[in-house]
């Protein structure tokens, strides 16, 4: 299969005007990449009718870029892209940074990075603790891999090339090696491409789908149940209802449901009253929790033409279009690894991270180091605004400490692993931060001025026991609302290990087995 004969087909929305004023069946509030995943296997567990409700569009004008995965940095700031936009940053020299979120079914799956890190024994300690079954994750675990099929890389740089080999000949440094990607043939692949093949499998199946495209606004609950769905396009708003039976799942991701929760009254009663609505829930952890991974890039010269260095040649396209090679296949961050006890993560790309894909004259490459686990949690707080209330987001990155302490060691690592690449040739001079910032102080100034997002906030509804932080049940039930449950990164109590597409994709497949089998209870009354 050639890359240009698959997956350009899409989903086909329903207008707001053509939904039926009353929805039954599972109801999913955002198509991003547990939304799809979930709708996928409810679709094929059960017979009943499955809705998702999707706010954004289709955007054509990007399909090539969304296709080619060396361009995934072009999407940013697109169209398909919801971009949020931090609180400044105390520990980041006051700056605010730019969350990108995926918007469209695929979600984040849309416009990321196509890296697909399985999870480590930690992470499902982490869920175990929180009430998940052992057993049922790891069935859940192969299911996901299953569906994702997710393929070895068609094209690596170079740089990534050298730098694989002479870091393998070093296991005492870490573990290394190329990322598998969530491709099919070279291309993005999202879980919006099940719906699709399911559509094509067995259409009988695929008619008890119906997409949505509008803005889920608020839940409106009576007596503690749901009872109808405030929806919104561009020109009007109109309100759902929902049949008793029916059962509504958040999947809007970590910064969309705990916004939709506050929005419908479900969460801290006073920062609620605080921004003129009614609380109805009290679940004061909404919106707490929050984490990111948080990434210093090191960047070396190299002695190598710069990587991909303004649009693609038409050499690069038909190479892709012909095989899903060649260096349009490359997601940029091709490579990487963890130190020996995973307290670290290294990204590694054939650019200068810092300014790519926006100057490409220069060679570099990058090595980004990150904490897996960090300890400084944000949060989310409601603001009112004229006519609406937002979430603003206080990433408070590396209030802890420790967090300060263990970049710092990171840094270390990498400088550790350069000075043996440097030795082979595989890199150059240290451009950034530099070797004469080596003490901490101008190190944490660097760290300060040059650090960004990774793009993996999660958290904010965390899941677990009935005890104060959770916001979610191991049912995925939220307490105090019938008939609504979450699948989302916001469920996660810690940040995963790695990436954290693997993992989510695990929780969604549980999750669907979950709610595939629950009772009766778990959905609305009327
Ligand atoms: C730029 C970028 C690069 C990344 N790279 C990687 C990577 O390489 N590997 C990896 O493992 N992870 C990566 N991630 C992280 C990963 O994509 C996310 O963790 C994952 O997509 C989260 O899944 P989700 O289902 O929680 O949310 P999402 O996939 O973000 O889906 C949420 C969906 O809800 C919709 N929505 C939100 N609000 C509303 C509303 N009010 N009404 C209706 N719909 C709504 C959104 O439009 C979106 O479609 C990256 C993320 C980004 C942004």
């Amino acid at each position: 299969m050639r890359p240009s004969q698959t997956m350009h087909d899409i989903i086909e929305s329903i207008s707001l005007n053509d939904i039926p004023p009353c929805l039954e069946g599972d109801v999913i509030l955002g198509g991003g990449v547990c939304g799809c995943l979930l709708a996928h296997e409810l679709l094929v567990r059960s017979d009943r009718p499955v809705w998702i409700i999707e706010a954004g569009g289709r955007q054509d004008e990007n399909s090539l870029d969304r296709l080619r995965p060396a361009r995934w940095l072009h999407l940013l700031g697109s169209t398909d892209d919801d971009s949020h936009l931090t609180q400044p940053n105390e520990s980041l020299a006051g700056r605010a940074i730019t969350w990108p979120r995926g918007r469209g079914l695929g979600g984040s799956g849309r416009i990321n990075a196509m890296i697909w890190v399985p999870p480590r024994a930690q992470d499902f300690q982490c869920l175990e603790h929180a009430g998940l079954n052992l057993d049922a994750m790891q069935i859940a675990w192969q299911r996901a891999n299953e569906l994702f099929a997710v393929e070895s890389p068609r094209y690596l740089s170079p740089s990534s090339q050298h730098l694989l080999a002479t870091l393998q000949e070093h296991p005492e440094l870490g573990e290394f090696a190329a990322y598998p990607r969530i491709n099919r043939c070279g291309q993005r692949w999202t879980t919006e491409q099940l719906l699709l093949d399911v559509r094509e499998r067995d259409p009988s199946i695929a008619s008890r789908l119906g997409c949505v495209h509008a803005g889920v606004q608020r839940l409106n609950i009576t007596r503690g149940s749901l009872n109808s769905l405030t929806l919104r396009n561009a020109h009007q708003e109109r309100e759902i209802r929902l049949s008793s039976g029916t059962r509504v799942v958040c999947c809007m991701g970590a910064l969309g449901t705990p916004g939709l929760l506050v929005r419908s009254g479900i969460g801290d009663p006073e920062l609620i009253s605080r921004v003129g609505l009614t609380p109805l829930v009290d679940l004061p952890a909404v919106g707490r929790n929050l984490h990111d991974h948080l990434i210093m890039p090191v960047v070396y010269e190299r002695d190598l033409p710069a990587f991909l260095p303004g649009a693609p040649t038409d050499q690069d396209i038909e190479q892709w279009e012909q095989t899903g090679a060649g260096p349009l296949a490359s997601n940029i961050a091709e490579c990487g690894g963890f130190d020996l006890d995973a307290t670290f993560q290294c990204h590694v790309t054939p650019t200068d991270y810092l300014r790519y894909p926006h100057h490409t004259a220069a060679c570099a490459t990058t090595l980004g180091v990150q904490l897996t686990r960090p300890q400084s949690r944000g949060w989310m707080e409601p603001i009112r605004h004229a006519d609406h209330v937002q979430l603003h987001i206080h990433s408070q990155y590396m209030t802890e400490p420790a967090d300060k302490a263990k970049l710092l060691d990171g840094v270390g690592w990498i400088r550790k692993l350069a000075d043996v690449l440097t030795q082979q040739g595989v890199l150059g001079t240290e451009r950034v931060p530099g070797r004469r910032r080596s003490d901490d102080a101008r190190l944490l100034a660097a760290i300060a001025r040059y650090a960004q997002t990774l793009y993996h906030p999660g958290g904010t509804c965390q899941i677990g026991n009935n005890s104060e932080g959770a916001v979610t049940y191991p049912d995925f039930q939220v307490p105090g609302v019938a008939g609504l449950s979450i699948v989302d990164a916001s469920l996660l109590p810690e940040p995963t290990t790695g990436n954290p597409t693997a993992l989510l994709a695990m929780l969604a497949c549980y999750a669907a087995e979950r709610l595939s089998t629950s009772s009766i209870a778990s959905r609305i009354r009327c």
